[in-house]
Formats: structure tokens, C-alpha cells, sequence
């Protein structure tokens, strides 16, 4: 699918789409409770419906009201000896070790840009919990077979949070007195998030400085409500959006959320974008735009937006972490590089700092989204404040996090035309 953006003023009110990061953590604690679990604002993004086909095939049970879903699980009891993932790391990450807590045989798989992705880490760590694992030399499938026995075990945590993720979910159901120990944890607002899940479905980590994960007394996932807070990766887009090229109002967004990319708020502050905060709702007006500095390590999802807003902003911005970018959906440090500087927008990367050169002004361009839905939206907001419209070509890769986005930026005044 093809779709050009042209250039327009934005103006206007528009709801933040669920967090898929919420929703894929609810969906996977509501397997591991007994009973019924009530999800709220539920996120049908490709990742989010991949998260419910696992769960599915895990044994639970889910209704699909138009409000909310009902999830009826009584642990894991998998219907099949397969499940796919989608393209979801967090997804295969999270859902591994869940599936290896039952005994039986599964083989675990994905598509797109999920089979190039790393996952050698669960032939290390998995045998360690008794848990047989192979790859296909550390990528997709794999074949494990449990049940998963917590023990204690020193894990590195440098290349994703994502595992780390798993491992406490599924260490939740069944460990007693154990510690996990993790060295060099990137992604450190997403275990904060995990952690305040599993504690809303009723079980408890003790953790300390994100090194030590301690679980005491045996404990059980207790099915309950639940409401998928607004995206902040998502609504990032729509902010930048509107500190380049206008102003709007996104509700529906927590501003005491323990989502990571809150932090977009840090970066359109220093760029001299007027932002006003309230419990929920987050208003933004454009000013004039200077470059910035910032870490994007514990928050790489930002890259996009971020790059997106520097392109706008006079100097030269600079954004550390780009080593966290290499095993995204694209290599997405280089996919910036490559499709902002077909909009004339020079990127250096320089080890893990990335220098965006903006305010030199944004040329219309054919741009190709490499699958990856972050590099789709931020070549969108860029095209706001470009010469002429911007195609984007394989535009349909918003549709892993974010199936709204276009009907939003179009609500916000965005001129947008999707040709099939
Ligand atoms: O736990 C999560 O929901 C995620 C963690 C992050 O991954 P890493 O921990 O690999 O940085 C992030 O990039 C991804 O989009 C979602
Ligand atoms: C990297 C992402 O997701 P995941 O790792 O869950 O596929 C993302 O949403 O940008």
C-alpha cells in the first residue's frame, strides 16, 4: 500500500490508540490467572491480535465485546504444539518462557521481520530452567520443551528488556523464594511496566536498581479488570506532529504512566515546543524549534519521532542509543539515515550518537517504510513541513502498533491519501 502526505497545518483533538505494550502484558497475565479477566479499551493492532491468538492456543478462552474482551484461562493448558507471534518481539519474548511452564513440546515461530531477529538467548537461559531449546542458529523457529523450573540465574540484559520481560511473567506463576539477576539492563522503563502488571493481576517482585529480581512466598497471577492505558509510543508521533506544524490536544494519555516513551515530553520541551500537561490529556503547540540533546537509550521507540521533530528543529540534534536500533523491525538507525536523507535531511551516526542536521528544510520524496511501522510514521510527520507531498510505500507497516494513525493525523488536519 502507497500513501502520499502532503504538507498541512495541524489542528485539533484526537484520543491516544491503546498501548500495545499494556495490552500484550495483560493479555499474557490474564492467561496465567484462573478465571475470568475483563480487558478494557483493548488494542486490536497486529501485535495485540497476535497476543490473543497465542493465548488462545495457550487454553484461554476470549470473548470479543465491542468494549471490551472477556479472558477465561485456567493457566497455561496449550490447545496446539505451535504458536505464532506475528512480528511481535515482545510477543515471542514474553510468550517463550510462558509456553515452557507446560510440559509439552512447542514450536514457536513468526514472520516478517521477526525471522531475522535475535533469539539465541533462550538456548542459553532456557536449559538453565530445565527447559529443552533449539533455533535455527539463534533465529526463528524454536522448539522448547518444559515445564520451566525458576532458579537462580545472572542473565544479560543489554540487548532487550524483552526477555527479561518473560522470564518474570512466567517465574510469577510458579517460582518460591528465587532471584533473577540481570547485568547491564537496557530498557529499563519496561520492566518498571511489566512489574506494575503482574502487581495489578495480583502478584508482587521485590526489585533492586533493576539488578535484582527477588520472588518470596509462591504466588498465583488473580484474574481481574484491567484498562489499556493511551500509547505513548504512538501518540509521540502525533505530538511531534503538532510541535512542527501546529497544534493539538491527545487525551487519553496518562501523564504518570510508566510507559517509557512519556520521555518524548523531555525532547519537545528542549526543542522549544509549548507543552502543557494535564492527568490525561497532553496539549502541544509549535514554536520556533531549536536542536536538542537527549538519550534514547532506555526509550529506542523514540528514535522515530525524535528524528521526525530534529528534522524540524535549526542545529544539529543530537541523540544518543542508536546502538539499541540494530535488531528493531529494520536496522532502524540506517533506515532513518536512508529514507530522511531522500527528504534532504542529513543523519550522521557516529558509534551510538546520532547527529540529526535540521531546519535545512524538508524535500518531497518517495520514501519506503523497510516493513517497519516506526519508519512509516515518522516519514509521515516529516512530510507535514516538507516542499510537496511524500509517498510512503509499504505504509500498511503502521498496522503492527499503530492501524489508526493515518485516520488520526487526518483528524488533526493531516492531508493524507492512501491509494490501495
Ligand atoms: O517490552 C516492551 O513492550 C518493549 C520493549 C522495548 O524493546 P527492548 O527491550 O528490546 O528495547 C521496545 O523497543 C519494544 O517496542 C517494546
Ligand atoms: C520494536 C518494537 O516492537 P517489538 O520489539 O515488540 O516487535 C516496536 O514496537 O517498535
Amino acid at each position: 500500500m502507497q500513501v502520499t502526505v502532503s504538507p498541512a497545518i495541524i489542528k485539533g483533538t484526537v484520543t491516544a490508540n491503546p498501548s500495545k505494550s499494556a495490552m500484550q502484558r495483560a493479555v499474557a497475565a490474564a492467561l496465567l490467572a484462573k478465571g475470568k479477566s475483563i480487558i478494557r479499551n483493548p488494542g486490536l493492532s497486529n501485535d495485540c491480535l497476535a497476543a490473543l491468538e497465542v493465548a488462545e492456543n495457550l487454553g484461554a478462552k476470549i470473548k470479543r465485546e465491542p468494549e471490551h474482551f472477556e479472558i477465561t484461562s485456567n493457566g497455561v493448558q496449550p490447545f496446539y504444539d505451535e504458536i505464532n507471534c506475528g512480528e511481535s518481539g515482545l510477543g515471542i519474548r514474553m510468550f517463550t518462557p510462558i509456553a515452557a511452564l507446560s510440559s509439552l513440546p512447542i514450536t514457536i515461530d513468526g514472520h516478517g521481520s521477526l525471522t531475522t531477529r535475535p533469539m539465541d538467548f533462550f538456548e542459553e537461559v532456557l536449559p538453565l530452567l530445565q527447559v529443552k531449546c533449539t533455533t535455527q542458529g539463534g533465529k526463528l523457529p524454536l522448539h522448547i520443551q518444559g515445564p520451566l523450573q525458576p532458579a537462580a540465574i545472572t542473565i544479560d540484559g543489554s540487548l532487550s528488556s524483552q526477555f527479561l520481560t518473560g522470564l518474570l511473567m512466567a517465574y510469577g506463576a510458579v517460582a518460591e523464594d528465587v532471584t533473577i539477576t540481570v547485568k547491564d539492563l537496557k530498557s529499563k522503563p519496561y520492566i518498571a511496566l511489566t512489574l506494575q502488571l503482574m502487581a495489578q493481576f495480583g502478584v508482587t517482585v521485590t526489585e533492586e536498581n533493576f539488578e535484582k529480581f527477588h520472588f518470596g512466598k509462591k504466588q498465583s497471577y488473580k484474574a481481574g479488570e484491567y484498562t489499556v492505558e493511551g500509547d505513548w509510543s504512538g501518540a509521540a508521533f502525533l505530538l511531534v506532529a503538532a510541535a512542527v506544524a501546529g497544534k493539538a490536544e491527545v487525551q487519553h494519555l496518562n501523564t504518570a504512566s510508566a510507559q517509557s516513551d512519556k520521555a518524548i515530553l523531555e525532547s519537545l520541551e528542549k526543542s522549544g515546543a509549548h507543552v502543557l500537561q494535564g492527568m490525561f490529556t497532553v496539549n502541544i503547540e509549535k514554536d520556533k524549534l531549536v536542536a536538542f540533546e537527549t538519550d534514547a537509550t532506555d526509550c529506542p521507540d523514540l528514535f522515530p519521532p525524535l528524528v521526525a521533530l530534529a528534522a524540524n528543529c535549526n542545529g544539529t540534534t543530537k541523540i544518543k542509543g542508536v546502538s539499541r536500533l540494530a535488531h528493531k523491525e529494520s536496522d532502524r538507525g540506517l533506515t532513518l539515515q536512508e529514507e530522511f536523507g531522500k527528504m534532504g535531511i542529513r543523519i550522521d551516526l557516529e558509534g551510538d550518537v546520532m547527529l540529526v542536521h535540521g531546519g535545512t528544510g524538508i524535500k518531497a520524496a518517495t520514501v519506503h517504510s523497510h516493513n517497519d511501522h516506526r519508519i512509516a510514521m515518522a516519514c509521515a510527520v516529516a512530510a507535514l513541513t516538507a516542499d510537496g507531498p511524500v509517498v510512503i510505500e509499504n505504509a500498511e507497516a503502521i498496522n503492527k502498533s499503530y492501524p489508526e494513525f493515518y485516520d488520526h493525523l487526518q483528524q488533526l488536519g493531516g492531508k493524507v491519501l492512501v491509494h490501495a
